[in-house]
């Protein structure tokens, strides 16, 4: 058996398109929604990442607007930068490209931001809405997981998914959605401190690898037919980027994301719908005050 592909770029097109009628419609309404990025440094792979986000703004319609900080730049500079942002009326959302340079506290950073703002969902006050069922901006890479699969047909409903890894952008996140009335998924989530992963990964009908170790998920630890999602990142020994799935998995596994292809693009596509949604909040909050106001 050959695993189908859950394909990450085709299904964030979809999305994208989607996006564009929602941006025309704002912007009819006198409405242009921005997205503002805060890089700071020189690391490659963030430039790049950062780079992709404002191609896909273009993509859209939504504009751009950079905020490029030096290596050197202070907590004190990063912060005025964001500050800057929360205030900035042209920016309807933005995100800090993490990791920050060393000695600088991201959290104190992140929790700054604007909650109204918080293109990645994963504000504290944002993360607290999301426990509480209340609606906001959701965590990017977990939104792109859950519509990849709706995209593709997989039953999340009463499924059993297997979690690995507890980060917050991905493992400690997406439980949460996850196991909302309206996706209905059992969750386990594993970690480094795990007793036996290959023998809770067997249960899954759904696996999410989000621990950025190499081969991770091997073959023998998948059921026949599961949906196997491949998040991980991380480096093989040349520097190529690799997942945390081993090639072999697709002989077993009944849907794959591909590694880059899959969740990545997804990943970006929720970012724009993001801050699609809050320009959609600011435009209905406006309305509302000014019916309020004609009586
Ligand atoms: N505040 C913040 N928010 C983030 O969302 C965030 C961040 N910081 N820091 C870094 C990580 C990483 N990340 C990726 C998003 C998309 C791809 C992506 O689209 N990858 C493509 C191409 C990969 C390649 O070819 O190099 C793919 O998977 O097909 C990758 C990585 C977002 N991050």
């Amino acid at each position: 058996m050959t695993a189908q592909i859950l394909d990450g770029k085709a299904t964030a097109s979809a999305i994208k398109s989607d996006l564009v009628s929602r941006v025309e419609a704002l912007n009819a309404k006198g409405i242009h929604p921005g997205l503002g990025t805060v890089l700071v440094g020189e690391d490659p792979g963030s430039k790049w990442y950062v780079a992709g986000k404002h191609r896909d703004c273009a993509e859209v319609g939504i504009s751009s607007i950079r905020r490029d900080l030096p290596e050197t730049a202070t907590q004190e500079e990063i912060e005025a930068a964001v500050r800057e942002l929360n205030e900035d009326p042209a920016c309807t959302g933005y995100i800090v490209q993490l990791p920050l340079p060393k000695g600088i506290d991201a959290n104190r950073v992140l929790e700054l931001i604007d909650p109204a703002k918080d293109a990645d969902g994963l504000h504290p006050m944002n993360l607290g809405r999301l426990v509480l069922g209340e609606s906001g901006p959701l965590p990017c890479t977990p939104q792109g997981v859950i519509q990849l699969l709706r995209h593709h047909g997989v039953e999340i409903n009463g499924a059993h998914v297997v979690v690995v890894g507890r980060g917050i952008t991905v493992g400690r996140s997406i439980g949460l959605l996850l196991t909302r009335r309206s996706e209905n998924a059992t969750v386990t989530l594993c970690h480094t401190g795990t007793r036996d992963l290959p023998g809770i990964l067997r249960q899954a009908d759904i696996i999410v690898a989000a621990a950025g170790v190499r081969h991770l998920v091997r073959p023998e630890d998948v059921k026949p037919g599961a949906a196997v999602l491949d998040v991980g990142v991380s480096r093989d020994e040349h520097g190529k980027i690799a997942g945390d799935v081993h090639p072999g998995v697709a002989e077993v596994a009944g849907w794959l994301s591909p590694n880059p292809g899959g969740v990545g693009p997804m990943t970006r596509a929720q970012l724009l719908v993001n801050v699609v949604e809050a320009a959609e909040r600011n435009a209905k909050a406006a309305a509302d005050a000014g019916a309020g106001h004609d009586g």
